[in-house]
């Protein structure tokens, strides 16, 4: 597992934010694994998020960061693998508690729907929280 490697991905209409959230993550010394798109061309999301199901269950990432207009198709793409848990947050509150409750292995955001700086912030609290346990253990086991 490499610890710090964060995977990333975006359809065309996260690419831009996907950019930002890029060079933030350097900035906080990780590791970037960056699995497209590569441009504002239109692409299907449930290509990248199945692309960054697949190398966050190969280990090849601790966590994955994925982002398209809203937030919800490649989510839901993310989600359709087991031991895949993607959170689709809209602020640091959801971003928080999807790490402590729900121990989320990836951050979802919309591009159309918060702004780069709201978008850093939830990244910030996802990847600085750590899974409370506890109670959540086993609901968490029971998610597959
Ligand atoms: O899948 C989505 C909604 O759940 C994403 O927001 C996509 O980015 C969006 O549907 C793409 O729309 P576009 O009009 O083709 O740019």
């Amino acid at each position: 597992m490499q610890q710090n490697r964060i995977a990333i991905a975006s359809d065309h209409g996260g690419f831009a934010l996907k950019s930002a959230l890029k060079a933030y993550l350097v900035d906080r010394g990780h590791e970037v694994l960056d699995l497209g798109a590569d441009s504002t061309e239109s692409v299907d999301y449930p290509d990248f998020g199945n692309k960054l199901a697949a190398a966050i269950s190969q280990g090849e990432a601790a966590r994955g960061v994925v982002i398209c207009g809203t937030g919800i198709g490649i989510s839901i793409a993310v989600n359709r693998h087991a031991g895949l848990r993607a959170a689709l947050c809209h602020d640091v509150t959801t971003a928080r508690l999807s790490r402590e409750h729900n121990d989320a292995n990836v951050l979802a955001l919309g591009a159309r729907v918060v702004g780069e700086e709201v978008a850093k912030d939830c990244l910030a609290a996802f990847l600085d929280t750590p899974f409370a346990g506890g109670r959540h253990a086993p609901r968490v086991a029971k998610l597959g």
